[in-house]
């Protein structure tokens, strides 16, 4: 009996996960609201909208942490639930086949946290493969990852940022730094405290960088955000420049920046040539910042091509693998008996 095949890519902030018959992608936020370490109060989306309200006897669990499975028990419990949204039924499941991007700098370990996900969740299920991250974000950029020249893609995430260049079907060289989008929030977190006297929390931080931010400086109006007095513990609110915004923006990016240029200056001159004719690829959530292109163009001196799905590239790339015989040998099949 035929299943279904799946294609997740669970990053920090958001999961995603491709359905091959019905051709859709689900994506909720990765966060699940626990009360008592076992009820699940709210899962996904639900438990976004619950983020930085809650009491203290709900805690807010985020299972994936700098692109990989931190905490299994509330990662299983959040993809049971969202493999219920996707109407998956226990007695298919065994014969579904699901496709996991994972960093290409994963550990062993790290890889093992994955295949439990899949094989010990409700819905039991021993078809699991892994695919390379940057891999699959090429092929859902639509480029042709088998050619001999280099193709250099930059994922930039939520907590991680991959770099890689990519010829043959294989990772010739990758970098991945530990920062993104969240790093941009906590850096105008730190900064609206430093200079306002003011606390505020993580979704006004995201609400801040979606309406000022840029990778260049803006003429943009001043953005008023309520937060809590740092002396008088009082509410305040205060108009906050585009100006802080961008500087953190900046500050965020430039060891992005540098490292890109290493990469570049440490790749063998015939995938340069390559890489020089068609630019550098950029995805990811964090690609979004408006004016990113400019700032990446002017330092790398390169054409750069932005995303036109940023947040959905892997999972499409992962589709293009599962429908491709050819690209078959790009994931690789996960087995119990390769961990122990
Ligand atoms: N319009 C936008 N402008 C700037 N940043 C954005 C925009 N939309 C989303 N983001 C940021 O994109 C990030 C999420 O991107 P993405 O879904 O690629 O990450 P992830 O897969 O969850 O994380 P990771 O790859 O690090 O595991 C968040 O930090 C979010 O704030």
């Amino acid at each position: 009996m035929a299943g279904r095949k799946y294609g997740l890519d669970l990053g920090t902030n958001y999961v995603k996960i491709y359905d091959n018959i019905r051709k859709n992608i689900l994506v909720e936020k990765n966060m699940i609201a626990v009360r008592k370490k076992k009820e699940i109060v709210a899962a996904g989306d639900a438990a976004y909208e619950i983020y930085e309200k809650v009491s203290d006897n709900i805690v807010i669990k985020h299972p994936v942490r700098d692109g990989v499975i931190a905490d299994v028990d509330p990662m299983g419990k959040l993809f049971d639930y969202l493999l219920k949204k996707l109407n998956c039924s226990n007695s298919m499941m065994r014969h579904n086949e699901f496709y996991l991007a994972v960093p290409s700098s994963i550990t062993e370990v790290e890889k093992r946290a994955f295949f439990s996900l899949v094989n010990y969740s409700t819905y039991k299920t021993h078809n699991a493969s892994i695919v390379e991250k940057p891999v699959a974000a090429a092929l859902g950029e639509g480029l042709d990852v088998k050619r001999a020249g280099g193709i250099m893609v930059v994922d930039m995430g939520a907590d991680t940022t991959e770099i890689s260049i990519i010829a043959l079907g294989g990772i010739v060289l990758s970098r991945l730094i530990k920062t993104g989008g969240n790093t941009i929030n906590e850096a105008i977190c730190n900064e609206v405290k430093l200079a306002h006297n003011m606390i505020i929390g993580y979704k006004t931080a995201e609400y801040l960088k979606l309406t000022l931010g840029s990778a260049v400086p803006t003429m943009a109006e001043p953005v008023t955000v309520y937060g809590r007095d740092l002396i008088t513990g009082l509410p305040v609110h205060v108009p906050i420049p585009a100006s802080l915004v961008f500087q953190c923006i900046l500050t965020v990016l430039d060891p992005v920046l540098g490292a890109m240029r290493s990469l570049l200056e440490r790749t063998p001159p015939e995938l340069n040539n390559d890489i020089f004719d068609h630019g550098i690829y950029v995805t990811g959530g964090t690609s979004q910042i408006p004016n990113l292109e400019r700032l990446i163009a002017s330092r790398t001196r390169m054409k750069v091509n932005m995303s036109s799905h940023p947040q959905e590239s892997v999972v499409k790339g992962l589709d293009v693998i599962m429908n491709s015989y050819e690209l078959s040998d790009l994931a690789f099949s996960v087995r119990e008996s390769a961990f122990y």
